[in-house]
């Protein structure tokens, strides 16, 4: 078991909804299992003027996300925790008031003996991701010569390839890359890090796992849910900036890798980074209009309720040309996928919460059985992000009688059947991750910028292509239908239900 060192988190953006939804509820985890170090301190730091006693009655004591937690636990023991968070308000200005920052880091280091080791998360706007790393530079707090620093920063990371540059550029004048820790929750997620465990703990699945036995690679994550309250952040951001950009590249880069020749954080690192440089860039209107589409929920009404169509939703210019959903086609220019196509979509409003990742086979090359009725892309494997997560294989068998009836299977294994094990939350693993110096599942800036390198030529062809189109679909359907023209020369779009084995079309609204 790695080692976690004495050491303090200072969290700039405190006072906002990450810290109170993500960051303290997983620490809280943290603090229960006893993996947090012996000395550890948070320091929270935002614009509100809020005491100690406030910052942890806001975050603690009286958080909606900590309060079933709390309820089942003694109150010492809540307390315990609570004591270990403390606040600073930096006022108006992220830019000044470093000096008064420094001084409490370093008095609160002393009385608490966190040993200099300091990790800064920026749960802040990312316009401020830059001034505040210059500003801790400044103040001397970059640097390593006593004790470690790490700084863990947010997304979303850049805007566009060129803004993710100069991020990286800008934040690597202040910090090494190897300080630098760059946040994808979806690379917490158990069931994302699974499968390179599927792929390379096995040997049934690999010796599969090109283009000589698969057909296609399927990829939906889709979402109930609205834009919720963030409707003035998501308007200037849409499905492939929000989602795909970061998220499901991230899978992608987890299904088309190589193997890598280890664990440590480069190996895994250095194939997912080739891995997303051999997606196959596209650069014409043509294969932009072919192989992509975008839409957005318009109004409708689900089990009685009425739910608002996207430009309604607060927050939303009600001209927005802002997609909730995204769908994209593509290839991947290397030895073993040429030839496979990728078909990966993301939206908002679909008919229930899904993220899996489907493997599609080829058909047998000679085909003796023919006639029973199956056709070429019953055989899959589906990796189920979430929920009911777990993994599905369908298979051909003999219905049981006279002559050669195949029939559909399923071998399957769910994670819940594993129920004495603790499954972190993706935050909880991530903060423990980096607590510990092991970047294996955060983002290296190469990585980042290879993703939207890809993704870059769709976005600009969204805002200025001559034929593109911004399709509806109501609230509560699995999209515009003509995404199925997108995938229908190999079959349609798996959409699924809320459990693994649920099969195309059912639809739940939860
Ligand atoms: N919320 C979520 O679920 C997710 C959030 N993120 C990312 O995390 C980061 C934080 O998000 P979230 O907590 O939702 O945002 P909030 O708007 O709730 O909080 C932002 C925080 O930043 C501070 N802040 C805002 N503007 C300024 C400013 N001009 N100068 C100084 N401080 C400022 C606020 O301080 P104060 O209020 O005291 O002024 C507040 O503490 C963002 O980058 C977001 O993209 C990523 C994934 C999910
Ligand atoms: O990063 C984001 O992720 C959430 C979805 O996360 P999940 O873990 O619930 O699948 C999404 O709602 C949000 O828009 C996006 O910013």
């Amino acid at each position: 078991m790695k080692e976690t060192k004495n050491q303090m988190l200072v969290i700039f953006g405190a006072s906002g909804d990450l810290t109170a939804r993500k960051l303290i509820p997983s620490l809280f985890n943290l603090y229960v299992a006893k993996q947090l170090p012996k000395n550890f301190v948070v320091l929270g730091a935002s614009r509100s003027n809020l005491s100690d006693g406030e910052f942890r009655k806001k975050v603690v004591y009286e958080s909606p996300y900590l309060k079933s937690k709390i309820e089942d636990l003694k109150e010492n023991y809540v307390k315990g925790f609570a004591d270990m968070l403390f606040y600073e308000d930096l006022g108006d200005d992220y830019t000044k008031n470093y000096e008064r920052l420094s001084k409490r880091i370093a008095k609160l280091n002393d009385t608490n003996g966190t040993e200099n080791n300091y990790m800064f998360y920026l749960s802040t706007p990312p316009s401020l991701y830059e001034p505040i790393a210059k500003n801790l530079a400044d103040a001397g707090l970059s640097s390593q010569e006593e004790g470690w620093k790490r700084l863990i920063v947010e997304k979303p990371f850049g805007y566009s390839l060129e803004t993710a540059k100069e991020l990286n550029k800008g934040l690597q004048k202040y910090f090494n890359e190897s300080q630098i820790y760059r946040i994808d929750h979806y690379l917490g997620k158990e069931t994302v890090q699974n499968l390179l465990v599927t792929r390379f703990s096995n040997s049934i699945f690999e010796p599969l796992w090109n283009r000589n036995y698969i057909h296609h690679v399927e990829i939906t994550n889709a979402e109930s849910v609205g834009v919720e309250k963030r409707g003035g952040y998501y308007d200037k951001s849409g499905a492939l900036r929000d989602m795909f950009q970061n998220h499901l590249l991230q899978i992608v880069s987890l299904v088309v890798m190589e193997p890598p020749i280890g664990n440590e954080p480069e190996d895994i690192r250095n194939e997912k980074v080739k891995a997303l440089k051999s997606l196959r860039i596209m650069k014409d209107d043509e294969s932009l209009f072919e192989n992509t589409i975008r839409a957005q929920y318009v109004a409708s009404e689900i089990n009685g309720e009425k739910i608002k169509g996207y430009r309604e939703e607060d927050g939303v210019d009600p001209n927005s040309t802002t997609e909730t959903y995204a769908a994209v086609k593509f290839f991947v220019d290397n030895w073993r996928w040429k030839d496979v196509p990728f078909y990966v979509r993301t939206a908002k409003r679909m008919p229930t919460k899904v993220t899996e990742v489907i493997i599609h086979f080829k058909t047998p090359h000679h085909q003796i059985f023919k006639d029973s009725g199956l056709s070429s892309k019953d055989n899959k494997l589906i990796i189920r992000i979430q929920p009911d997560e777990g993994i599905l294989i369908k298979f051909g068998v003999k219905v049981p009688g006279q002559g050669f009836k195949v029939e559909r299977a399923n071998l399957d294994f769910y994670y819940s059947s594993l129920a004495e094990t603790y499954v972190m939350e993706a935050y909880e693993r991530l903060l423990l991750d980096a607590m510990q110096g092991d970047a294996t599942l955060y983002a290296r800036a190469d990585e980042v910028e290879a993703a939207w390198e890809f993704v870059d030529p769709i976005l600009d062809y969204w805002k200025n292509g001559k034929d593109i189109r911004m399709y509806g679909y109501a609230a509560g359907v699995w999209g515009p239908e003509n995404a199925d023209e997108l995938i229908d020369d190999l079959g349609f779009w798996r959409n699924p239900g809320q459990n693994l084995a649920d099969d195309a079309g059912y639809c739940v609204i939860c």
